[in-house]
């Protein structure tokens, strides 16, 4: 692996150069703009690489496909296995969980290193990915797996191995992000700015995976695995999507100085009691739409950016702010993998362990304590919050604000809204509950006769 080539076009080599054969297995909106870059900037990459990366080839399903940025012809084929059983280094950018599985396998069973974006076959099937690339002695990076351009992989992974990250907090899918902002902004329905984002191209026809969180979920189990060195996969992940968030979710958040979030949280909990030593660590990794104060850096992340917030025991808090997809900016963290795994061929060094060092377990709801909002429709008549608030209190959840909106017959006094059957709506936001604790009290909630429906029930981070 690694031969040496004496003549290269285009620079004056001194002495021999190293050479790695770059296989790229996807010619799509990522992988044509690496092979872009792998072609206009090839001796500044051999510059920093210490070897001159030869692109053989780009696999894709159809040569002959039209394409919006132009490459030579003959780089094409629709032979993936042929082309990466000759490489020392794999770009895998097809998507999807087969056959890209069973390519990058093959290649770390060849001792090649592979830089893939698919976050879907890393959280569905990581654990295996990472035992092959640790039994060959070969690299596996993702840093375009994640939020996109933003460093986060490298940072987490190397910069802060030092230190204990206790939480992460990300906004990961720029769809979700995008329609949720535009909510906040116009004051529109969920399908309408959905439909808006699609003809604008930000969201796929079928966004089923963006709407849904499982996109978000995929990355939050990255995340959470090389926060906490354990192995989380995606059906750890507690997930719901953005389909339900209304105008109305929305402007009570605004009227309480918030706003709604898709978040990908993953948290580092102690349970039980250090003093009698059964304290014992857990993970949680759950994605919702959650409201977070205004003041919060997440909450200032707008339209389709993606941003990372890390807390660490020495570090603090980081933030981590960018483009989280598009072709050029996921092209950048697929080059900054590609040059330094490189470095590290070129090197001859080993390729680095796998990022698992302990097996924590996964903790359900339970173990979390979250604030919550709940939005109620009740009857407009005397006693009706006091008998809504001993619900809270018998469920030992506590109330830190609450909120009366009177619906309809506004010129009306109030004696005379409530024989008229008058509606009201009241918005709690509770101290932090356990999900147990908030399920019992909305279940009781909604038994009550003067409780016509529980309009919403949202995490709050932040506070
Ligand atoms: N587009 C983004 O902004 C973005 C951001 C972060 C990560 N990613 C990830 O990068 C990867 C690629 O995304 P994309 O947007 O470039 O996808 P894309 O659909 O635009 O391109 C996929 C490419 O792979 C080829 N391909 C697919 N299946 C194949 C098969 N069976 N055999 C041969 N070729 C095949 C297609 O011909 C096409 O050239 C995905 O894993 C995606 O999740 C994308
Ligand atoms: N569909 C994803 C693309 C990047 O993974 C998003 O909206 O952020
Ligand atoms: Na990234």
């Amino acid at each position: 692996m690694g031969e040496t080539m004496t003549e290269t076009s285009g620079l004056e080599a001194p002495s021999a150069e190293k050479v790695l054969k770059v296989a790229l297995l996807g010619g799509g909106t990522v992988g044509s703009q690496v092979a872009r870059i792998l072609l206009e900037d090839a001796d500044a990459l051999a510059a920093r690489a210490g070897a001159r990366l030869v692109l053989t080839g780009i696999a894709v399903r159809n040569v002959d496909a039209p394409r919006d940025v132009e490459l030579p012809r003959e780089l094409y084929t629709t032979d993936a296995e042929k082309l990466v059983s000759g490489a020392d280094l794999v770009i895998e950018l097809m998507g999807g969980i087969e056959p890209a599985r069973t390519h990058i396998l093959a290649a770390l069973k060849n001792g090649a290193s592979v830089v893939t974006g698919n976050k879907a076959l890393l959280a569905q099937d990581g654990a295996a990915l990472f035992d092959a690339a640790s039994a060959n002695n070969a690299d596996l990076n993702f840093e375009a797996a994640v939020a996109g351009a933003i460093p986060i992989i490298r940072p987490i992974r190397e910069s802060l191995s030092g230190d204990r990250i206790t939480r992460v907090l990300g906004i990961v899918n720029g769809t979700t992000n995008f329609i949720l902002d535009a909510m906040d902004t116009t004051g529109a329905q969920f399908a309408d700015v959905l439909a808006e984002a699609q003809r604008l191209g930000y969201a796929e026809a079928d966004p089923t995976a963006d709407v849904e969180g499982l996109d978000a979920a995929a990355k939050a189990a990255i995340l959470a695995s090389l926060a906490f060195h354990t192995r989380v996969s995606l059906e750890d992940v507690r997930c719901e999507g953005i389909t339900k968030v209304t105008a109305d979710d929305i402007a009570a958040a605004q009227d309480a100085g918030m706003t709604i979030k898709l978040l990908a949280i993953a948290e580092l909990i102690t349970a039980g009691d250090s003093a009698d030593g059964t304290a014992a660590e857990g993970v949680s990794v759950r994605v919702h739409p959650t409201l977070l104060p205004r003041k919060h850096p997440l909450a200032a992340v707008h339209g389709a950016f993606n941003a990372v917030f890390v807390e660490a025991d020495n570090a603090g808090s980081l933030m981590f702010y960018g483009a989280g997809a598009g072709g050029a900016p996921t092209a950048s963290a697929i080059m900054g993998d590609v040059v330094s795994t490189a470095r590290r061929i070129a090197a001859g060094a080993p390729g680095a362990p796998g990022a698992a060092t302990r097996a924590l377990p996964i903790l359900g709801l339970d173990a979390v304590t979250t604030s919550y909002s709940i939005g109620l429709e009740v009857a407009d008549q005397p006693g009706v919050l006091s008998r809504v608030a001993a619900v809270f209190a018998e469920h030992g959840v506590s109330i830190e604000t609450m909120r009366q909106t009177v619906d309809g017959a506004p010129g009306l006094a109030a004696a005379d809204r409530w024989s008229a059957g008058g509606r009201a709506e009241l918005r709690f936001v509770t101290h932090p509950a356990s999900e147990a604790a908030l399920a019992a009290t909305v279940a009781d909630i909604k038994n009550l006769d003067v409780v016509e429906s529980v309009t919403s029930v949202l995490r709050v981070e932040g506070v």
